[in-house]
């Protein structure tokens, strides 16, 4: 799809859409598994505490694994549980067979050690693909399991560009869990990438610049319509909440990274928030889960496609 002079307004990256068609994909494999080697994928989801949004993303995770055909279980463990508990918790889930993916859900409660969790989750099971072999194996050519958020992203540039070889990319973050697995992967598909950050100086001129931006440093309408280049694919990571007074006192809505409407009228293609990345990410824990599973059980992915996997 291309602009048109009548239409000025940049394709909308649907990822809810994109999202389905990636669980659909990952239902067919599951079910292929079942039938050629007994084998079904087993995710463990764990929450600590009553955080009310970890609480629904934990239980879309949760649903939408069940329903791709995954034996998916959640371990809720209360907001005073010692980082000893949930490590021992960990344990028994690294020990288990039946176990092919492991998520603690973050943001954890403050007197729990964030890295000691993740570090204590066996590799091959992380499928948040946080653990440091992981991102070791992203940095240097190895086919570890890939952080979900990212990878959802990839998988939408690839479905807008194609071959992303050459191009110009610019992530704004610098996050473990996005900007650099992000700058991984797009250096993998050799674009010419540059991080950014809050701190960065020029943003603007770095930005226009770019045929690809992923914006994922959460501040509301951070990136400029005028800062876009014509025609570029802009990722929207943020979640921001910002307060809409006109709806109530207290009240909020969800704003992106980008200001959508400005940046709509100049590039060529652009995600929306809500119902961008957010959807992708949850879709690619899935896909990350089915890989995981076949990787443990020495079994061949049932149809390895090119859409992100490592
Ligand atoms: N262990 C992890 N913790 C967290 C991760 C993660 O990948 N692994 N990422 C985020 C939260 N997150 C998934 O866990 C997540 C956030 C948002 C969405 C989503 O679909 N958002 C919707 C809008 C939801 C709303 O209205 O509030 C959208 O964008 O359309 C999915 C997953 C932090 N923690």
């Amino acid at each position: 799809m291309t602009q048109t002079p009548a239409d000025p307004q940049a394709t909308l990256i649907d990822g809810k859409a994109m999202a389905a068609r990636v669980r659909a994909h990952v239902a067919r494999d599951v079910a292929t598994l079942q039938e050629r080697h007994g084998l079904t994928p087993g995710l463990h989801v764990v929450i600590v505490g009553d955080n009310p949004a970890s609480q629904i993303y934990v239980r879309n995770k949760v649903a939408q694994a069940t329903e791709a055909g995954l034996a998916s279980v959640k371990h809720e463990l209360p907001a005073g549980t010692a980082e000893a508990d949930l490590l021992a918790l960990v344990a028994r889930l690294n020990a288990d067979p039946a176990v092919h993916g492991i998520l603690v859900q973050l943001p954890l409660p403050p007197q729990i050690d964030e890295q000691a969790v993740i570090a204590a989750i066996a590799p091959e099971k992380d499928v948040d693909g946080f653990h440091v072999i992981n991102a070791g194996k992203l940095a240097t050519g190895g086919d570890g399991l890939v952080p979900c958020t990212p990878l959802g992203c990839l998988i939408m540039l690839r479905d807008r560009l194609g071959d992303l070889s050459g191009l110009d990319a610019l992530v704004i973050g610098r996050s473990n869990i996005v900007g650099k697995p992000m700058a991984q992967l797009l250096l993998r598909e050799h674009c010419t990438v540059t991080v950014a950050h809050s701190r960065s100086r020029n943003l603007a001129d770095l930005c226009r610049r770019a045929d690809i931006v992923v914006a994922a440093v959460g501040r509301a309408h951070l990136v400029q319509g005028d800062w876009i280049k014509p025609g570029a694919t802009v990722i929207d990571v943020g979640m921001n909440r910002v307060p809409t007074p006109e709806k109530g006192a207290g009240k909020t809505r969800l704003a992106g990274d980008v200001d959508f409407a400005a940046a709509r009228a100049v590039a060529g293609a652009i995600t929306p928030v809500p119902g961008g990345v957010g959807p992708m990410t949850i879709a690619c824990l899935l896909k990350n889960t089915v890989t995981a599973a076949c990787r443990q059980a020495g079994v061949p992915l049932p149809s390895p496609d090119s859409s992100g996997d490592a």
